[in-house]
């Protein structure tokens, strides 16, 4: 058994550097300092509009994680626009990757805001999650959370779910944290029972991240982006992390390999 992985998502460092032509914040540095501080990978986002992540980034990131060969990269985005492109560059450099993500995002979508729907969207994700793994690369579906949808995605060959977490963000603190919570458990719990594994992302922070981890069963990893971020301008990336890695040791969550 492992404790559940943080993957620091970077869009947000990336989106900052880009008001301007100087190079800074540097991505890399950040990433740099956030492994160092104990993160477990580095997550990226790289739409096709490069709003924030460029395809340079992707690949300086994969540069800098050969260095670190304990850690994951995982590449979120939408599998029919530009991510199949910007991973099968990274494969062929040889560069580490070692998730992918597929969002069902559309072209300059505001943000993720839903999952794939099955049976609808298993014929066109089946060849590119092929692909994926013949260049041996993990595959994560992002999904909302129904539980009745889990054995589909296992059936078309994902090897886990990434849980969109934003309902339960925005539920949580009200009198509807509790019946988010419950449905997240139940999603998670039938994604383990099909032989998924399951990761989790959006909205998540330092305040709903520790309720989350310990009453939701499985989670192998949190993405976590803008409120970590956020919090990393106030505090620094090294007490930043720490305090994330802080909130998961707290709930003492668990979860099978997968
Ligand atoms: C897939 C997902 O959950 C998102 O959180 C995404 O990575 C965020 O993208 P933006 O940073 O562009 O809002
Ligand atoms: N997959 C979710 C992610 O990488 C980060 O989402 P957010 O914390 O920026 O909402």
């Amino acid at each position: 058994m492992k404790t559940t992985a943080l993957s620091v998502n970077l869009n947000k460092v990336a989106t900052v550097r880009n008001t301007r032509h100087l190079g800074i914040p540097s991505l890399t540095r950040a990433a740099t300092l956030c492994l160092q501080a104990g993160a477990h990978g580095i997550t990226v986002h790289p739409r096709p509009d490069e709003r924030h992540i460029r395809g340079t980034d992707v690949t300086e990131l994969g540069t800098l994680l050969q260095a670190w060969p304990d850690r994951e990269y995982n590449i979120e985005g939408n599998p029919l626009h530009n991510l199949m492109d910007v991973v099968g560059n990274l494969v062929a450099l040889k560069l580490p990757v070692h998730q992918v993500t597929f969002v069902p995002d559309g072209e300059g979508q505001f943000t993720s805001d839903h999952g794939w729907t099955f049976p609808q969207d298993a014929a066109r994700l089946k060849p590119l999650i092929d692909q994926a793994h013949a260049w041996g690369v993990r595959v994560s579906l992002f999904m909302d959370a129904e539980p009745e949808a889990m054995a589909a995605a296992k059936a078309v060959g994902a090897d886990r779910v990434e849980l969109y977490t934003e309902p339960y963000a925005a539920a949580w603190g009200t009198a509807q944290q509790a019946t988010q919570l419950a449905r997240f458990a139940r999603a998670a719990q039938a994604a383990l029972d099909a032989g998924l594994g399951v990761n989790a992302g959006h909205d998540l922070s330092r305040d709903n991240l520790s309720a989350f981890v310990s009453q939701v069963p499985g989670i192998s990893e949190v993405s976590i982006g803008h409120a970590l971020i956020a919090d990393a301008l106030e505090l620094g990336y090294e007490a930043t992390i720490k305090d994330y890695l802080r909130c998961i040791a707290q709930a003492a969550p668990q979860y099978r390999a997968g």
